[in-house]
């Protein structure tokens, strides 16, 4: 398992042990910030954020390692642009297993929001973040919420 050791070690680049780490907040000094893992860039380096860390302090996770933890068999869901690990989560998910596998490595964010409120995200999904990503697209256009009243009447 990786484990973080945020700044207390000289970057070594040589022996691939440490590397950068890049964060969601562009305009943080990120420039001392020093990680040791076994993998230092794949998807198995990412660990869940605890769930105090704030959206913008998640590492950022290039769209190629979203796709590669698919290859892996990790199940990474994307909902506005954070990923979220439910590898082990979609086996208690009460909406189903298959309606999650369905969108491994895959935006989801307007389907999760027609199910779930604000309140599941923060007490399931808060714990399942790894990182932010930026680019991934939804494979599905959102249907209109609602449909006007005036077109069903029609125009007087
Ligand atoms: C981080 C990802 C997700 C988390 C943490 C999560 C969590 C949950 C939770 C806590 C519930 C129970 C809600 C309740 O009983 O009030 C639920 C139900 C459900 N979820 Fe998810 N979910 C996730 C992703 C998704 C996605 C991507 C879909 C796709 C559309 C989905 C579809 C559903 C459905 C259909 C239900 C059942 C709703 C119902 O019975 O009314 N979920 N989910």
């Amino acid at each position: 398992m990786g484990w973080m050791n945020r700044g207390s070690r000289p970057a070594n680049r040589e022996n691939n042990l440490f590397t950068t780490v890049n964060f969601c907040n562009k305009d943080s000094d990120t420039s001392a910030t020093v990680t040791f893992v076994e993998d230092s860039s794949g998807p198995r380096s990412y660990q869940k954020a605890s769930t105090n860390t704030k959206n913008e302090d998640l590492p950022y996770i290039d769209p190629s390692v979203i796709i590669a933890a698919s290859d892996v068999g990790l199940l990474w869901l994307v909902i506005d642009n954070i990923v979220y690990d439910c590898t082990e989560f979609v086996h208690d998910h009460p909406g189903g297993s298959r309606v999650l596998e369905s969108f491994r490595s895959s935006n989801c964010s307007w389907q999760f929001w027609r199910f779930h409120g604000t309140k599941d995200m923060i007490e399931f999904g808060l714990p399942l973040r790894v990182g932010c990503t930026s680019g991934i697209q939804n494979k599905f256009q959102e249907p209109p919420r609602f449909v006007g009243l005036r077109k069903l009447w029609g125009s007087e």
